[in-house]
């Protein structure tokens, strides 16, 4: 038979087209997106679990008119396929080329943007009651996995939907997984019903003032379609539970779909994961998870949570070795803080892994529940810095401006593998306050980390480069950019870690500034409210004479693209540090 992926640019095309011309198009997406990713990395198992979702919804809906809304959008790569963008596929999540994610700015297809779970019932609640109040009849979908149903915000927004007269479907994809193992009561409750177990008139959706049905399969074209069709034109809230299976279509995702929810370069053919050439180095988060374990395993008051990433941020180790005293919460950002809180105000040293990017979403938590209450909860902040292809959605580049702002709270930013690793040893032994210890995505460029524990001063600045007129004040492991930018230096630069960010030595400080001509401060996160804002603060403060260039990450959003090429659109690189260290020596560059 003829390929259909060629005729369809737009989902105008689905239209015309048979049934069975739909489900050989469902095969020949998969097998697309299979080549493409193999190549290119990204998230695999979402997307091949929504093939025929994703084509029954835009041959039912009228979109873009009707408005879909896609939770997290890490699944949608079908979506874009299908609306406009096939032909620039190869250039997902590369640098000037579509996102990974929706974005509006991107296509008017893309209702909503996303990258943080469990916003879609909102949005698209929200999109529903506005355009009601026109006078416009369209539908609104929200579409959200199982994991992604269970955070708090969902539930929110669950419980206005069920007293609207909105014209809102909530499709739950349950595939019976997050990116690890789906976790808390609700997975058993949904368990029960998918078997039959659960009378309809128990059910806790029916129960919110939903409209339920389901659950349906979820790769079953035709039953998808007719579903959409009956619910189309309905004018109170709809929820339709499909059942769906992560990775369909490539066997080796199918079976480990852990691994395959973004498993990088693989053989698109065997599904087999092709090697990376950083074998022999560590990542920062196994770095974090195995000297975690270390600790636990002769502390038994060490407690440590994560919420919904075990395998990201590595904490599976403990999870493993001590399932009692190391918890995965699931995505409950908020939660997670606030249970670290009564955790550790029970006797435990509390170690809760956070990305930084999602640590956002929990910081009122944050201020109220734990800084306020000067509870000695230990956050690991993870991914702190750029992070590359996930873009503007996952930066982890906000946490120090947005941490400087509260009172009480110790920042840490280890230079290094074996300073991440001494800080979690002197942080389980003794700490009185709540603390942030921030690290990088990726691997450490120190093979041997594993050295003996050591207790360290977290409020020493240390010299790490000796020079007479100038000095870089430096935070967290770019310092290993400016080492390198510095090779053709030989003494006008000093360089100073600084790995206590907050509170700052105000008179150490000064009495540094005092000895040079200029201070170049640099971090991989924000400027404004950064670690430069505050030595720029005790400048002005003490009226020091001195010239000051703040080094980080503009006031923008930074899209995707590699970690170095962001690096390089910051400034951040050692070529483009290296640059501007010439320019302030007399240098000819
Ligand atoms: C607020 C927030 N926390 C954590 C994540 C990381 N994350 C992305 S996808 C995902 C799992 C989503 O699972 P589910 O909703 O079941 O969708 P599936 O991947 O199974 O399609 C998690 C935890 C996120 N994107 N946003
Ligand atoms: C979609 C999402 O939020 C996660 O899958 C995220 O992309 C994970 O990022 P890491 O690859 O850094 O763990
Ligand atoms: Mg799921």
């Amino acid at each position: 038979m003829a390929a259909i992926l060629p005729t369809i640019q737009f989902p105008s095309d689905l239209k015309s087209k048979t049934m069975e011309e739909l489900e050989q198009l469902a095969g020949e997406i998969r097998r697309f997106i299979i080549d493409v990713v193999s190549v290119n990395g990204g998230h695999l198992g979402a997307s091949l679990g929504v093939v025929e979702l994703t084509i029954a919804l835009h041959y039912v809906f009228d979109t873009p008119i009707d408005k879909l809304v896609w939770d997290v959008g890490h699944q949608a790569y079908v979506h874009k396929i299908l609306t406009g963008r096939k032909e620039v596929f190869d250039s997902n999540r590369r640098k000037n080329g579509i996102s990974g994610f929706p974005k509006i700015s991107e296509s008017e297809y893309d209702a909503f943007g996303v990258g943080h779970s469990s916003t879609s019932v909102s949005a698209a609640l929200g999109m529903a009651i506005g355009d009601k109040l026109q006078g416009k009849n369209n539908q609104h979908i929200a579409v959200i996995g199982d994991a992604s149903i269970a955070s708090g915000m969902a539930f929110e927004a669950l419980n206005h939907a069920g007293v609207t007269n909105a014209r809102l479907i909530v499709v739950l994809n349950d595939n019976a997984i997050g990116i690890d193992p789906s976790v808390g009561a609700l997975k058993s409750y949904l368990m029960q019903v998918k078997q039959g177990k659960n009378p309809k008139e128990n059910n806790m959706i029916k129960s919110l003032n939903f409209d339920y049905s389901g659950p349906i399969d979820g790769h079953d074209l035709k039953m998808l379609i007719n579903e959409f069709q009956r619910l189309k034109n309905k004018n109170k809230p709809q929820f339709l539970h499909v059942v769906t299976t992560k990775g369909k279509g490539l066997k080796k995702a199918e079976e480990n779909q852990v691994l395959y929810h973004a498993p990088g370069k693989f053989d698109k053919i065997t599904g087999d994961l092709l090697q990376n050439n950083q074998q022999e180095f560590t990542k920062y988060q196994d770095v974090f998870g195995l000297t975690l374990l270390e600790l636990a395993q002769k502390n038994n008051k060490l407690f440590a949570i994560t919420p919904a990433m075990p395998t990201g941020s590595s904490l599976k180790y403990m999870m493993d070795a001590f399932p009692d005293r190391a918890i995965d919460v699931g995505i409950a950002e908020q939660h997670a803080v606030t249970l670290a809180a009564g955790i550790s105000l029970s006797g435990f040293t509390v170690f809760c892994t956070i990305y930084s990017t999602f640590l956002q979403r929990a910081y009122d938590q944050l201020i109220h529940d734990v800084a306020l209450q000067n509870i000695p909860v230990i956050f690991c902040i993870d991914r702190a810095g750029l992070v590359g292809e996930d873009g503007a959605t996952h930066q982890g580049i906000f946490d120090i401006a947005y941490l400087n702002a509260i009172p009480n709270l110790k920042i840490l930013a280890p230079k290094d593998a074996v300073e991440l690793r001494q800080t979690l040893y002197t942080l389980q032994d003794a700490n009185s306050q709540p603390v942030a210890v921030r690290y990088p995505r990726g691997y450490s460029s120190e093979k041997n980390w594993k050295v003996p524990f050591e207790t360290i001063d977290f409020s020493k600045i240390q010299k790490i480069k000796k020079g007479t007129e100038a000095a870089v004040f430096s935070t967290g492991t770019i310092i290993e950019n400016v080492l390198e930018a510095l090779n053709f230096d030989t003494g006008f630069f000093s360089v100073y870690h600084f790995l206590q960010i907050k509170p700052l030595n105000e008179k150490a400080i000064v009495d540094l500034i005092e000895r040079y001509q200029t201070i170049i401060t640099l971090e991989e996160g924000v400027i404004n409210g950064g670690f430069g804002s505050m030595i720029n603060q005790i400048v002005l403060k003490n009226k020091l004479k001195v010239t000051i260039i703040n080094l980080g990450v503009p006031d923008e959003f930074i899209e995707h693209a590699t970690v170095n090429e962001q690096f390089i659109y910051c400034g951040l690189d050692s070529l483009s540090m290296q640059n501007l260290f010439k320019k302030v020596s007399n240098v000819s560059i």
